[in-house]
């Protein structure tokens, strides 16, 4: 009898098992569509599981699953795996971030010619038995300004492409370093430069809290009259009711989307539109792609379920034991401290600095780093980052990271601080442990607090003045949102001080701003961890 068992779901390429197959202490069991309740009566039987987007690893799956030690996802998107409920239970979960990237980019050109060109209308009409030559004037990509939002992998991989045709092409991706833009060919822009000026617009970012709805109403009216969108990366980029607004008033020539922000979708007003193409989700679908990912997680699969450090870990480094029951309850901490990093931090980020005082001195500390940055990069790039790739991704971004070990931690037992350089300014918050495994940020900016970094939280620096407290809470009390916590730090009576809140819903952009208003604040940045 085989010592592992791999249940494989969604019709993942069987061509790309073939690296599990190959071993013959591995069984693999090819499943068929099941409900949750199904799955469950089977899991316990399970080492391994292979999923695309169908099958949804969910915590009560998790908890059937005492076998379990890895989740594999051919693709890579993984939210139909619940990654927190995973690493309670102490499962692996990888992923195949680069083996559906030329897929995906290749589909974009795909859609592009197809709106250039009215294919897929010129189709339909002629297999209704119309011959109609007049109806489909199309236009050159030659010459015409492509922009492309996300340089990521798909984004650069479709920039090259576009610049074969000979088009011209301006990106916006905030996180990216001019020098590397400039390696490609391509000028880097800011958002409110590129929709003016760009023919075609094409999305490759994941969809975020920054990204969620990029271009609405507003993005749209700023746009070139006949402008051409192609989304291709996640449903929700484009907001959908503007683009059927635009699409009525003529000033989209057309659009393009792989990807919905409900699917399945076959009901949109969109698809009554004749110059609206669609496909269902089909970027990554090619038999290269699904055999490239299907190989990806299987050979990970293998290292996993031989013990070896895996590549793409998405939820937990692969280390040692011995290394990861001591350094376990710091990653938690430096992700959070990463993310919250993130979201305070103003303009092109060049450096990060970590500084470990006190008993993690004597740790191997660069797995914790590794989190900091993996933090960091995740409300950016979020699957594409995993604890093998983000030093790499970092590096790729022009970012640089600096790990210093100091002995001294100045009253507590460890301190992580992370300060991040960019182009605006210096941002520095450290965090320690307390109770040995429970997370808090102590220092922001060198102002002292004492935050649990968890949930949705708000940063106020302001000036240390009467009137500025209570005229917060009042605001986001007017939002029936319930303040669970708040801390203040001040070093002078009179001088700077900073704010910190813990909130039990994300607050609203229009109270935002209202706070950021009240006499003496002086910035405001909402952050969910
Ligand atoms: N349609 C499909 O079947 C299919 C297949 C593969 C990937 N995808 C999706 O395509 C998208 C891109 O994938 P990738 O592999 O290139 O990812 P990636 O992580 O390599 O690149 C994403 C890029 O987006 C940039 N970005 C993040 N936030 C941004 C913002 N607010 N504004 C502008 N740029 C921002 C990042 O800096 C990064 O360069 C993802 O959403 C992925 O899920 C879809
Ligand atoms: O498996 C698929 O078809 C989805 C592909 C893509 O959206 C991904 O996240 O990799």
């Amino acid at each position: 009898m085989a010592q592992f068992k791999v249940l494989a779901m969604d019709n993942v390429s069987q061509k790309g098992l073939e690296p599990l197959y190959n071993k013959p202490d591995i069984e693999v069991v090819i499943g068929s569509k099941m409900t949750e309740d199904e799955l469950i009566a089977v899991i316990g039987e399970y080492d391994a599981m292979i999923v695309r987007s169908a099958t949804k690893v969910t915590p009560r799956v998790l908890e059937n699953a005492p076998k379990l030690k890895v989740v594999g996802r051919a693709g890579v998107g993984v939210d139909n795996i619940d990654l927190e409920a995973s690493t309670q239970h102490g499962v692996l979960v990888v992923n195949a971030p680069d083996g559906n990237t030329i897929a995906a980019a290749e589909h974009t050109m795909a859609m592009m010619l197809a709106l250039a060109r009215n294919i897929p209308q010129a189709v339909a009409k002629m297999k209704n038995g119309v011959w109609d030559k007049k109806a489909f004037l199309g236009v050159e990509l030659r010459g015409k300004t492509l922009g492309v939002i996300g340089l990521g992998r798909i984004g650069s991989a479709v920039a090259r492409r576009a610049q074969a045709m000979e088009m011209d092409i301006v990106a916006y991706d905030p996180y990216i370093s001019e020098e590397k833009a400039e390696s490609m060919g391509i000028k880097l822009a800011t958002l409110e430069e590129l929709l003016p000026v760009a023919d075609f617009i094409t999305v490759h970012m994941p969809k975020t809290k920054e990204t969620y709805h990029m271009l609405d109403d507003k993005a749209f009216a700023a746009m070139k009259d006949g402008v051409r969108v192609i989304n291709c990366a996640r449903g929700g980029i484009v907001d959908e009711e503007a683009l059927y607004k635009y699409m009525q008033y003529g000033k989209v020539a057309g659009a393009a989307l792989d990807v919905f922000e409900k699917e399945p979708n076959t009901d949109s007003p969109l698809l009554e539109m004749n110059s609206f193409i669609a496909t269902p989700h089909l970027g990554a679908s090619t038999a290269e792609a699904q055999i490239n990912v299907a190989v990806d997680v299987a050979e990970e699969i293998v290292e996993a379920l031989q013990g070896k450090v895996v590549r793409n870990t998405v939820n937990i480094p692969s280390v040692k034991p011995e290394v990861m029951s001591k350094i376990k309850p710091y990653l938690k901490l430096a992700e959070k401290l990463g993310k919250f990093q993130a979201q305070l931090v103003e303009g092109r980020v060049n450096k990060m600095e970590v500084v470990y005082n006190g008993d993690l001195a004597g740790e191997d500390v660069k797995p914790i780093t590794t989190a900091l940055v993996k933090g960091f990069l995740d409300p950016i790039l979020q699957e594409s980052v995993n604890f093998i790739n983000a030093p790499l991704l970092a590096k790729n971004r022009g970012i640089s990271v600096v790990q210093t070990v100091n002995g001294r931690a100045d009253g507590y037992a460890s301190l992580i601080t992370l300060k991040v350089i960019s182009d605006k300014g210096e941002k520095s918050l450290s965090g320690t442990l307390f109770q040995e495994n429970e997370p808090r940020i102590v220092m922001v900016d060198g102002y002292r607090v004492d935050a649990v970094p968890e949930g949705n939280m708000l940063y106020v620096p302001h000036m240390d003045k009467p009137r500025i407290i209570g005229p917060v809470g009042m605001l986001i009390g007017e939002h029936q949102i319930n303040i669970a916590g708040m801390q203040v730090g001040r070093k002078e009576i009179g001088g700077k001080a900073v704010m910190m809140l813990s909130v039990d819903a994300p607050v609203p952009e229009e109270t935002l701003k209202a706070i950021a208003e009240i006499d003496g604040v002086l910035d405001v940045k909402f952050v969910s961890l």
